[in-house]
């Protein structure tokens, strides 16, 4: 990378192309006239494509490049975005639209942009016909290395659907959750253009992307190389909920996890794609509150399994056990699982007592957005963390840890008691997007 580059002065920002060849997708953009900043994508054992699926082949590898590119071009946020390929049809170009503005919300917030209106994708093209391609019935089932994931993957087993146990990345934390599902695994590789980091250094924007949209795009790439007719992620109905409010716009730290994103991309991939190629996110019916209920009985992964962002770093250093203890993430789970599990199981998966430690107070508060909104994090809403602490307000053996306490003395004589129960969070909504060869696996999670 050319250090003569200013990120934050560019103009424009171009896709240039993306190739495949053996197993490998290599993904090409540059600011302005500036060297190409390729990122890799490598896919394990990867078959020949049959000629049946070169053309959704092409098309999904084409939406990969579109949407990995947002790790690139939050680096300048440049006023105009060229394509190689020329214009894209209105929907390829409104999913786009969409992904680059909602998913790089909570980005411009924190830097002080405002995107709107910055971002559109050229359009005009011609949208293709597509069918189904008789796909194999299978399905791909992404593992983050939390809970989530994990009780989609118990409910796929449940009903004795053919699937493998998926993930992007190289961390072990997730290859030992993976292992221990007992399904047969596939491990992507993604390489981002070291070009970035340089970038970074130079001083380029940086901040949140919307990575479950990117490793979206990869699995759906992997679904026609593979042959598999469903992608089932586990984003909770929580997921849909904004971060904060400002200027009239929602921030949503978690919007490729949302259903109006799966909506987009589920519909996209049927009429751009193969009409038979099924995205979906299994917990979608579900709260934090309900998913932890389910995952509360399944022991055998309590010994490998964490929520804790800080493992999936690509640089820098990783918590030493699988929970730092200090982040949003950390404390959301903690408290999640408390009212389903016995306490000092629970104290054994983390190591220590969080809600008995008063520095992590403000923390705690951010979650019950008591004072402070909610964390940019992947947690649940501000409501189901208040029922939690409720519940825990009234268990003896809860009830005078620090936090439990300061809630029970401080912050509930502020609210409305009645809207504090649990049980309405169990319960699951009628909303989702699973198709029906899929749905008997609902009734495993409760
Ligand atoms: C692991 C993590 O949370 N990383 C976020 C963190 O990145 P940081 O700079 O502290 O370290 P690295 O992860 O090592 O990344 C180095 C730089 O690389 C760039 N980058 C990385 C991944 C990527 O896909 N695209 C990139 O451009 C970026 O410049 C990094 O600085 O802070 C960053 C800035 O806020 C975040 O962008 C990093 O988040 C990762 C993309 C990431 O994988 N985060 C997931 C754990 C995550 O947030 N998942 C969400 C899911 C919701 C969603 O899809 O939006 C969640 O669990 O809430
Ligand atoms: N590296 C990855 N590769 C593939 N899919 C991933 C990866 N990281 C996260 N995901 C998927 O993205 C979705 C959202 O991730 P999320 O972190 O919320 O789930 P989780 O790790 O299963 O659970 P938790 O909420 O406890 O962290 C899940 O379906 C998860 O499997």
């Amino acid at each position: 990378m050319s250090n003569t580059i200013q990120p934050r002065l560019t103009k424009v920002f171009r896709f240039v192309r993306a190739s495949y060849a053996d197993g490998v997708a290599e993904l090409a953009y540059a600011f302005d006239d500036g060297e190409e900043l390729v990122e890799r994508i490598r896919f394990p054992h990867a078959p020949a494509i049959p000629a049946a699926r070169a053309a959704a082949f092409d098309a999904a590898l084409k939406l990969l490049h579109l949407i990995a590119g947002v790790s690139y071009y939050k680096a300048g946020v440049p006023p105009r975005i060229e394509l190689a390929d020329g214009p894209l049809d209105d929907a390829t170009a409104e999913l786009l639209d969409q992904l680059y503005l909602h998913g790089l919300a909570e980005f411009a917030y924190r830097n002080g942009l405002d995107l709107r209106g910055r971002i559109s994708f050229p359009r005009g093209g011609a949208a293709p016909a597509v069918g189904a391609l008789a796909l194999p019935k299978r399905t791909l089932v992404p593992i983050g290395g939390g809970k989530d994931s994990l009780v989609a993957v118990e409910a796929i087993k449940s009903i004795g659907g053919e699937a493998t146990a998926v993930w992007v990345g190289n961390s072990a934390l997730i290859a030992a959750c993976a292992e221990r599902t007992g399904l047969p695994t596939l491990n992507i590789q993604r390489e981002l253009a070291p070009g970035l980091f340089e970038l970074n250094r130079l001083g380029a924007w940086n901040g949140h992307i919307p990575v479950t949209a990117v490793n979206s795009a990869i699995l759906a790439v992997a679904a026609i190389l593979y042959g598999y007719d469903s992608i089932t992620f586990a984003n909770e109905r929580s997921a849909s909920a904004a971060t904060l409010e400002y200027d009239g716009q929602q921030v949503n730290h978690q919007w490729s996890k949302s259903l109006a994103f799966e909506r987009l991309l589920g519909d996209w991939l049927h009429t751009h794609v193969a009409a038979d190629l099924d995205y979906c996110s299994l917990l979608r019916p579900y709260s934090e509150l309900a998913i932890t209920r389910a995952f509360a009985k399944l022991t055998p992964y309590f010994d490998v399994f964490s929520s804790c962002n800080r493992n999936f770093k690509l640089l820098g250093p990783k918590p030493v056990d699988r929970w730092c203890g200090q982040c949003p993430k950390c404390h959301f789970v903690f408290l999640a699982l408390a009212p389903f599990l016995p306490k000092p199981r629970l104290l054994a998966i983390f190591g220590r007592n969080l809600l008995d430690d008063e520095t992590q107070a403000a923390g705690f508060d951010a979650l019950l957005e008591y004072q402070d909104h909610k964390p940019f994090e992947c947690v649940g809403e501000g409501a189901e963390a208040r029922a939690a602490m409720q519940a825990l307000s009234q268990r003896p053996e809860w009830q005078e840890d620090a936090l439990v306490e300061r809630f029970r003395s401080e912050i509930l004589p502020q609210l409305d008691v009645a809207q504090l129960a649990l049980e309405p969070w169990l319960e699951p909504s009628a909303e989702h997007r699973v198709p029906a060869r899929l749905q008997p696996a609902l009734a495993a999670i409760g």
